[in-house]
């Protein structure tokens, strides 16, 4: 094949940032409605691990999650959506920006053995055993920091599975494993219980020092934070009398203030306010018991701060 071989079917991405989000598993379809809602349009062509956007000059690589950390880390992409475990594993932390927590794709890196082994029910009891993950490199921290070892000296034999690691107890493989955790259906069902857990993670979006577009890396990252705290946040407003208005506001502070505007009528007040819809519906009970009324709770659609 000469030298000067070009792929014709591959699209030019020319002077395009890269942003590379999962091309399929746990996060894939929540990294599309993400990119859909900070407005990045594109069409990707079938088996096509490349797509152009339309509306910026950015080129989407479609990547396995476990690998984006390392691209990233190493300049090849100049952004990545990828989760913390897997940075952490691949040793990139040093190497990567980390811009902002997505809060999806949460779960936890959890020790796991038998239920019916009760001589293995502390990490401490599996050390000098075998474990089998996809984790080694976390798990043979933990486990060297548990035996108070170098990893070059430590007793415990971590061994490396691709997948479907809840099997190995099962099979004879392994006294124990190393695996997420999210509901904790699949451990359960494998017959396992959490006996300690490594790390608590979840996606990240994520850039790298090299800072070729360091202009469209923060608006892209502003977008995304806009969406988060929609999702967080929702408005309300109501009115209370002036002379409430103090307790009102200590019950509603905020994010930074509430936006208190006059009525025709001297004696109330209006307010405006962002609530994180967790405490909202405590917060609406506490502005009735001191006498707000007419509070409306108005969902976000996008924000900017
Ligand atoms: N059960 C889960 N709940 C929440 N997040 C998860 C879960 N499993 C994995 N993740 C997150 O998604 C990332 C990618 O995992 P995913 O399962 O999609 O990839 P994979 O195991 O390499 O591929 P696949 O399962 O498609 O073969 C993980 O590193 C973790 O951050
Ligand atoms: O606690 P749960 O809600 O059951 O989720 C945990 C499971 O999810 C992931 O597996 P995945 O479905 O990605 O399959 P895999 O083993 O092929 O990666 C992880 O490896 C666990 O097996
Ligand atoms: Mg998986």
């Amino acid at each position: 094949m000469s030298s000067s071989y070009i792929n014709t079917s591959l699209p030019d991405v020319g002077d395009r940032m890269l942003f590379a989000v999962p091309k399929k598993g746990r996060l894939y379809d929540q990294c599309l409605s993400l990119l859909n809602n900070i407005g990045i349009e594109f069409n990707r062509k079938p088996r096509h691990d490349i797509a152009l956007v339309s509306n910026m000059p950015v080129a989407l690589v479609f990547l396995p999650a476990a690998d984006i950390a390392t691209y990233v880390a190493k300049g090849n992409i100049d952004l990545g959506i990828t989760g913390l475990d897997i940075i952490r594993e691949s040793q990139t932390e040093n190497d990567t920006v980390e811009l902002t927590r997505l809060g999806f794709g949460k779960c936890k890196l959890q020790v796991q053995t038998p239920v019916a082994n009760d001589k293995l029910a502390t990490a401490q009891d599996l050390v000098g055993k075998r474990i089998v993950t996809s984790f080694i490199n976390l798990t043979r921290q933990r486990f060297a920091e548990l035996e108070g070892k170098s990893i070059e000296e430590m007793q415990t034999q971590v061994r490396f599975v691709s997948g479907s690691v809840e099997a190995a107890c099962g099979l004879g493989l392994a006294d124990g494993i190393v695996d997420l955790v999210e509901s904790g259906d699949t451990m359960r069902a494998a017959g396992l219980h959490a006996i300690d857990t490594i790390l608590d993670t979840e996606s990240v979006l994520i850039t790298n020092r090299h800072q070729r577009f360091p202009k469209l890396v923060d608006t892209i990252k502003q977008r995304v934070e806009g969406i988060l705290m929609a999702r967080k946040y929702v408005l309300c407003q109501y009115n209370i009398r002036r002379d409430a208005l103090d307790r009102a506001c200590a019950v509603t502070p905020g994010r930074q203030a509430p936006t208190v505007t006059s009525l025709e009528d001297q004696g109330w007040v209006g307010v405006s306010v962002m609530i994180e819809k967790k405490i909202l519906a405590d917060k609406m009970d506490q502005l009735k018991d001191i006498g707000a009324t007419d509070i409306l709770v108005l969902q976000i659609a996008n924000a900017r701060t």
